[in-house]
């Protein structure tokens, strides 16, 4: 799905809420665990009561990973129902991935070509030739970190290079790669203020913003700082949604908390129509 099609849904179904399928067979109602995959059964479950709500989903694949074979089979099974069904949604390998260049290539082709997801997010860490393997894929999107939505942002990230934030540098750097039209970045909801002094350097791109919820990132604050007439918004909310409730009609609740962000979305994209 191309930047232009993603916004086109997001006026369409006035919604930029992206729900993470952070799946953990701990904490899904205890009698999914019967089934013969539960992960799979939550996530459709999952899809099937809030694809209206949200214009993307973003499993993170470490849940996946941790739960072995029948993991990885759930992450396959979950993004051919999501091919299947919601064409129109799209899909986030939450991956953080980066490597060599020639081992990056390998992590692009299993999460574009193999499991044909339209975006994954890559750490930066290993510089130019770690991303840019990513950046080929037409029309698929590598969704770099950034400012990141942990304290441990502060380790790091927000260090001075010759003057100037390295998560900056890191932004700045990146737009001159080859295909960097291709790239998207992360920005952690619960760091909101720094959107405006982010907006100057890329006034246009798409931002993947995780931590709302569960980590108190404001919706709102996000948007005053970080929409632009397009949206340029991805915002993320994993366990607020999806854990909402563990009763057997946990789809539900998760629909109805799903649909009040929505609203909350819905007012704030009014602002800019
Ligand atoms: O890349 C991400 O999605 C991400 C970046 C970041 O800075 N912070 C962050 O929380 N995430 C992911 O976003 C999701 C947030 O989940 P909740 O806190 O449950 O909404 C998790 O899958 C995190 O791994």
């Amino acid at each position: 799905m191309t930047s232009q099609e993603l916004t086109e849904q997001i006026f369409k179904k006035k919604s930029f809420l992206c729900i993470g399928l952070d799946t953990d067979l701990e904490k899904i109602p205890t009698y999914l665990l019967t089934e013969e995959n539960p992960i799979f059964s939550f996530n459709k479950a999952i899809i099937d009561a809030t694809h209206e709500f949200c214009v993307a989903y973003k499993p993170n694949i470490a849940f996946y990973e941790a739960a072995g074979e029948k993991g990885w089979t759930a992450l396959r099974k979950t993004i051919q129902y999501l091919h299947e069904k919601h064409p129109d949604i799209y899909t986030i390998a939450d991956a953080k991935r980066g490597d060599i260049g020639n081992t990056s290539r390998m992590y692009a082709k299993a999460f574009f070509e193999d499991l044909g997801f339209d975006s994954i997010t890559v750490a930066p860490y290993m510089g130019k030739d770690s991303v840019e393997p990513f950046l080929e894929f037409e029309n698929r999107h590598t969704i770099l970190l950034a400012l990141t939505s942990n304290e441990g942002a502060f380790d790091f990230q927000t260090l001075k290079s010759n003057g100037e934030d390295i998560y900056k540098k890191v932004i700045k750097t990146s737009r001159k790669w080859k295909n960097s039209e291709n790239l998207m970045y992360v920005i952690g909801a619960t760091k909101a203020e720094y959107l405006q002094e982010i907006r100057k350097i890329i006034p246009d791109s798409f931002l993947l913003v995780p931590g709302v919820g569960a980590q108190g990132g404001s919706l709102e604050d996000v948007c005053k700082y970080g929409m632009t007439k397009n949206v340029g918004l991805l915002v993320n909310s994993s366990r607020k949604i999806i854990y909402a409730s563990q009763s057997s009609n946990f789809a539900e609740i998760a629909a109805a908390k799903a649909s009040s962000i929505q609203a909350l979305m819905q007012q704030e994209l009014e602002k800019i129509q």
